[in-house]
């Protein structure tokens, strides 16, 4: 904190800044308008990763647009002194992913990007939370910025995920108990006895979907994992200054009996896979049941958006989820584009095929996730299959870049937005994890790897 006065928002230190090329053009040129420089371009980090192409590392690509944004951002980072990771640079990879990969992301930070699902950091026990472009401007110019504090919200997950639910089910299973608007506004931490179990890669998908519920902002205390995740990664502090880092991030934790504005208890065992079958990611159920009818919904307002959603996605009331048939299966993004995911969609796929007439992309979420799948073999995996096996980016996640789906067209998807549209005009998103991912790609239609093995 750098400035609380009564009345006023509060000034924040910002520990360090994340840029892509989507969201900064503007906050650059402002720069110049009123000549003003970066003020801590050390504390500043750029990549390229929504608009870029993952078929080629060719540049500048073919498509006008990006390769404007692109030439935009290299020019502006070589100006103003910004370090960044061109496309096809071993750096490069989506924001959220690269950041923690990285060891930029450490607990106690302040950390903002102008993106929203900058909410991933919040896995490592970090304050991250996405902001505009004239805020990013702001950030550049002053390494501040001046927030509002906002209400705190914890998310109790209590009991244990069975093994067939993934962090990805959790995360839908939330969305669908609380809504997109359950936590507005709310930093949430998630905590318990769940929660300490996941891995930092499956605390960042939970943490990533906090966006989903409407949250500023979601975070997860620090712990062993955390401070496991992190030795040896190259802005990690080194091996020196470790134990006081450790001892200093410690402090970071909530303390078990901290007060809340709200609490909200989940029951993990109640998890299972879970998959959208709406045009929001609250608009989710088992992949056991059943679409739901529109009259089974509370509210006149909850009942017109199920119909409008069942309109647009073309699913009738009833139709057993496991029914619903895709012709595109993505595996990727922020959410699910780490290597504990490549592993998991792998370990589902190994020795089958894509199903006939389903096209499978596979996009790693960084350069370095790609060489470590490739390292232990799983691009064959992928490709040996009848995969795709691309460069990093976030691809199909978002309809920026040479990846779209055609009007009417449906996919399984490990990303975290379905809503219409999101995959290209009048493209139809099943959000799913990676397991269920790959095993709706063998069959082409929605279907859990327990299924799969039983019927196998
Ligand atoms: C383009 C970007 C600003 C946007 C975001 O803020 O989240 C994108 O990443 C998304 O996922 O929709
Ligand atoms: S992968 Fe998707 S959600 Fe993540 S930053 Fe890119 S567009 Fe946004």
């Amino acid at each position: 904190m750098v400035h609380r006065d009564s009345g006023l928002p509060d000034l924040l230190y910002v520990d360090f800044h994340l840029l892509h090329e989507g969201s900064s053009p503007q906050a650059f040129d402002g720069l110049r308008r009123s000549a003003r420089s970066v003020r801590r371009p050390d504390l500043t980090l750029a990549t390229e990763d929504h608009i870029v192409p993952t078929r080629t590392l060719t540049y500048p690509p073919a498509d006008n647009t990006a390769a404007l944004l692109m030439r935009t951002l290299r020019a502006n980072c070589d100006e103003f002194g910004v370090a960044m990771y061109p496309m096809a640079s071993p750096g490069q990879g989506i924001v959220h992913v690269i950041g923690p990969e990285l060891g930029v992301t450490q607990p106690g930070m302040t950390i903002l990007c102008g993106d929203s699902h900058t909410s991933t950091h919040g896995a490592f026990g970090a304050l991250a939370f996405g902001i505009g472009t004239s805020q990013v401007e702001h950030v550049l110019a002053t390494q501040t910025l001046s927030a509002e504090k906002p209400k705190t919200m914890a998310v109790t997950v209590v009991g244990a995920l069975s093994d067939g639910a993934t962090a990805k089910d959790l995360a839908l299973f939330t969305v669908a108990s609380l809504g997109t608007g359950g936590a507005q506004g709310h930093i949430v931490e998630y905590r318990g006895a769940a929660i300490r179990a996941l891995s930092m890669e499956q605390r960042m998908t939970l943490c990533n979907m906090s966006i989903e519920l409407g949250a500023r902002a979601g975070v997860v205390g620090p712990d062993e994992v955390t401070f496991a995740y992190l030795r040896g990664r190259p802005y990690a502090p080194s091996d020196d200054d470790w134990a006081s880092a450790v001892e200093r991030w410690r402090q970071f934790a909530s303390d078990a009996d901290a007060d809340y504005d709200s609490e909200v208890f989940i029951d993990a065992t109640k998890v299972s896979p879970y998959v959208t079958w709406g045009t929001n990611p609250s608009q989710a159920a088992p992949l056991s049941e059943a679409v739901p009818d529109p009259s089974d919904f509370d509210t006149p307002e909850a009942q017109a958006a199920a119909a409008r959603a069942l309109e647009y996605m073309d699913i009738a009331p009833g139709t057993p989820m496991s029914e619903i048939l895709v012709d595109t299966v993505f595996l990727g993004s922020c959410t699910n584009g780490r290597i504990e995911d490549l592993r998991s969609a792998a370990d589902v796929l190994r020795g089958r095929r894509v199903a006939e007439g389903v096209h499978m992309v596979v996009v790693p979420g960084s350069m370095a996730v790609k060489t470590s799948a490739e390292a232990e073999g799983l691009d064959r995996i992928f490709l040996d299959a009848g995969a795709e096996w691309r460069n990093a980016g976030c691809s199909l996640c978002v309809g920026m870049n040479d990846d779209v789906l055609q009007s009417g067209q449906r996919a399984a998807s490990t990303s975290n937005r379905n809503f219409e549209g999101r995959q290209g005009k009048g493209s139809r998103t099943h959000l799913v994890s990676p397991s269920v991912a790959a095993a709706t790609a063998i069959t082409g239609h929605l279907t859990s790897p327990e299924t799969l093995r039983a019927s196998s």
